[in-house]
């Protein structure tokens, strides 16, 4: 593959459908500066204290989508809370509790109301994101804490969103303790695979096309010029093989591509 060190950071500019992957920002003992820009959108689901720490510091914008305020708040004890105020808390706000909103406005986060029923608090704060880069006049990568694995219609309304916002071009990750997933779009992917914090399994899931052609390296239960679909085969609980620095994913549609995350619980 074409793509070199130079481009792991950039792949707006990265040749359409070449891309690499690097997901340093999830190492906590990288001291790298970021750099990208990231911005942290929390959503209204648990989280663990050391996952907190890890991406609200890969992040310099930091969001909470309605009742992620919630669980931020009730994650941090007091001495601490003021080391973690968001930019902004933004949806329509049914779930934020008053306790929450009078803290953070005090300490000056915009807390915007938006009653758009036809719109869910993650697109309210996808929007207000977009905003944000306007305003900048750069543009961020995107770190969803949670959205996966609770209740099933947000689940998959997680799912469809970031499937469509792949258009965009923009790199959109969910984080969960679990794992990171993301889409990959048509063409050829080199993750960088950090073994002290990634797998060992994985996974690419055909969600939202008729089915994809795949093609592997890297993994446990490669696959060469495969076809995979919803209604067909899945690489599901498939490995990363430890010797192995990149796993490489060809794919002739845009595939979700998950991978476990080790030693996140606390
Ligand atoms: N059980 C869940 N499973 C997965 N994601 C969730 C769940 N609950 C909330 N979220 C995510 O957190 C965001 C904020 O949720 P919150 O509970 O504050 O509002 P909601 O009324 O449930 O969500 P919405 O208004 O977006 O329908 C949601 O937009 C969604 O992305
Ligand atoms: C076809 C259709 N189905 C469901 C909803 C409900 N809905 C979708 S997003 C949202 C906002 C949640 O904060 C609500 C209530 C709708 N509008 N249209």
């Amino acid at each position: 593959m074409g793509a070199g060190i130079s481009t792991l950071f950039n792949a707006r500019n990265a040749p359409s459908g070449d891309t690499d992957w690097d997901l340093s920002f999830l190492n906590p003992s990288t001291s790298a500066a970021p750099p990208v820009a990231r911005g942290l959108i929390i959503l209204n689901q648990p989280f663990s204290r050391s996952l907190l720490d890890g991406l609200w510091k890969a992040c310099s914008w930091h969001c909470c989508a309605d009742g992620g305020a919630n669980r931020l708040f009730d994650l941090l004890p007091d001495e601490l809370r003021r080391s973690y105020i968001p930019d902004l808390i933004k949806g329509d706000l049914d779930s934020l509790r008053a306790d929450v909103r009078d803290y953070y406005s005090s300490k000056g986060v915009s807390v915007i109301q938006d009653h758009d029923q036809n719109s869910t608090d993650l697109m309210k704060c996808v929007q207000a994101i977009q905003e944000h880069e306007k305003l900048e006049s750069r543009e961020y990568d995107i770190v969803l804490l949670g959205g996966l694995g609770g209740r099933l219609d947000q689940t998959v309304h997680t799912l469809s969103y970031v499937h469509k916002l792949r258009r965009m071009r923009k790199k959109v990750f969910v984080v969960t303790d679990d794992n990171i997933s993301w889409v990959l779009g048509e063409g050829q992917h080199r993750i960088l695979i950090d073994h002290d914090i990634l797998g060992p399994t994985c996974g690419l899931l055909p969600i939202g096309v008729e089915s994809t052609v795949l093609t592997t390296t890297g993994l446990r239960w490669n696959l060469t010029e495969a076809r995979s679909s919803f209604d067909g085969l899945i690489s599901t609980s498939n490995h990363l093989v430890p010797e192995e620095k990149y796993v490489t994913i060809n794919t002739s549609r845009p595939i979700w591509w998950c991978v476990e995350l080790s030693n996140r619980k606390d």
